[in-house]
C-alpha cells in the first residue's frame, strides 16, 4: 500500500481555451522516513508535483494517498518549505514559529508548552539566540532556518522542501543541509526535496526522483542511494557509490537535454 502513495498523477492547467499537460501519469510510492529527493530541468513540473501533494492544487487525474487519506486540500501533516522564505517580516523570529504552532496546537497543548515547542523547534535549527529579531534582520540562511523550524513546529508527517536552497551561497547552504540530515535523523519524518543541485541531491536522499522533461512530464528514472548513515559530506564526496550515484544523475539530465535540443 505505502505511506504516501501518487498513484498516475496528471495535471493540465487550462487558462481561456489553453490547455497545458504539465504532469503525466506520474506513480511513485515513498515510505514513512525516507528522505526522496526530485530532480529535474527548469519548467518540467517538480513544484507542480510538490503542490499537489501539499494539496495546494488538485490533479486533474489519478490521486495521492496519505496513510490512507486522500489528499485534496492543504493540511498540518504536509508542510511546506519554499525557496522564498515566506515568514511574516512584521512578526519576530519566535511570533513566526509560535503563529504555526498556534494553529496547529491550539486546545491540545497548553499556552506554556506551545511556548517551550516553539522554543525546541527554535533550538532545533539553532536560532533561539535571534528569537526577538525581525525576519529582516537577519540573513537569508537565518529566514531560511526560522521557515525549516516553522514548518517542523507543525509536526507534519510529510515535510516537502522546495528548493530551500537555492537562493544561498554554497557554505550557508552546506552547513543548512547538515542541518536538515541531522533533524531528519533525529525525527526520522518523510522528507521530499526539490533541488537542482545534483550533489545536494545524492548526499541527503535515499532515493533520486529524476523527472523527464515537459510537458507532459513524468518520472523517467529513480535512484536508490546506497550511502549509510549518518552521511558525511567529506566522506561521501570520496565515496564509490557516490560518484557512481551522481554520475548516474548528471547522465541522465544530459541525455535529457539532449533530447530537447535535437528536437528543437
Ligand atoms: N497555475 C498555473 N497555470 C498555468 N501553468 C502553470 C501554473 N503553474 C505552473 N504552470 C506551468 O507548469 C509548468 C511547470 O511548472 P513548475 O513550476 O511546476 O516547474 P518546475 O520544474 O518546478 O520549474 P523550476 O525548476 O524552474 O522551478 C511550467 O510550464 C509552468 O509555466
Amino acid at each position: 500500500m505505502g505511506y504516501l502513495r501518487i498513484s498516475r498523477v496528471g495535471k493540465t492547467f487550462e487558462s481561456g481555451s489553453r490547455r497545458t499537460e504539465v504532469l503525466r501519469d506520474v506513480d511513485l510510492t515513498i515510505d514513512r522516513g525516507e528522505f526522496v529527493s526530485i530532480i529535474g530541468h527548469s519548467g518540467c513540473g517538480k513544484s507542480t508535483l510538490l503542490n499537489l501533494i501539499a494539496g495546494l492544487t488538485e490533479a486533474t487525474k489519478g490521486g495521492i494517498v496519505l496513510e490512507g487519506r486522500e489528499v485534496n486540500a492543504p493540511g498540518p501533516d504536509r508542510a511546506v518549505v519554499f525557496q522564498n522564505h515566506s515568514l511574516l517580516p512584521w512578526l519576530t523570529v519566535y511570533g513566526n514559529v509560535r503563529l504555526a504552532v498556534d494553529k496547529v496546537f491550539r486546545g491540545r497543548k497548553s499556552r506554556a508548552e506551545r511556548h517551550e515547542w516553539t522554543l525546541h523547534n527554535l533550538d532545533l535549527v539553532q536560532m533561539r539566540h535571534a528569537a526577538d529579531k525581525r525576519p529582516g534582520e537577519i540573513s537569508g540562511g537565518m529566514r531560511q532556518r526560522v521557515g525549516i523550524a516553522r514548518a517542523l513546529a507543525m509536526e507534519p508527517k510529510v515535510l516537502l522542501l522546495d528548493e530551500p536552497f537555492g537562493a544561498l551561497d554554497a557554505l550557508t547552504r552546506a552547513h543548512l543541509q547538515d542541518a536538515v540530515m541531522e533533524i531528519h535523523a533525529r525525527l526520522r519524518n518523510t522528507m521530499i526535496m526539490i533541488t537542482h543541485d545534483v550533489d545536494e541531491a545524492v548526499l541527503l536522499a535515499d532515493r533520486i526522483v529524476m523527472m523527464t522533461n515537459g510537458p507532459a512530464a513524468t518520472i523517467g528514472e529513480v535512484l536508490t542511494v546506497p550511502l549509510p548513515r549518518p552521511r558525511d559530506r567529506i566522506v561521501a564526496a570520496g565515496d564509490p557509490a557516490c560518484l557512481r550515484a551522481r554520475q548516474a544523475v548528471l547522465r541522465f539530465l544530459h541525455e535529457r537535454h539532449r533530447l530537447v535540443a535535437a528536437a528543437e
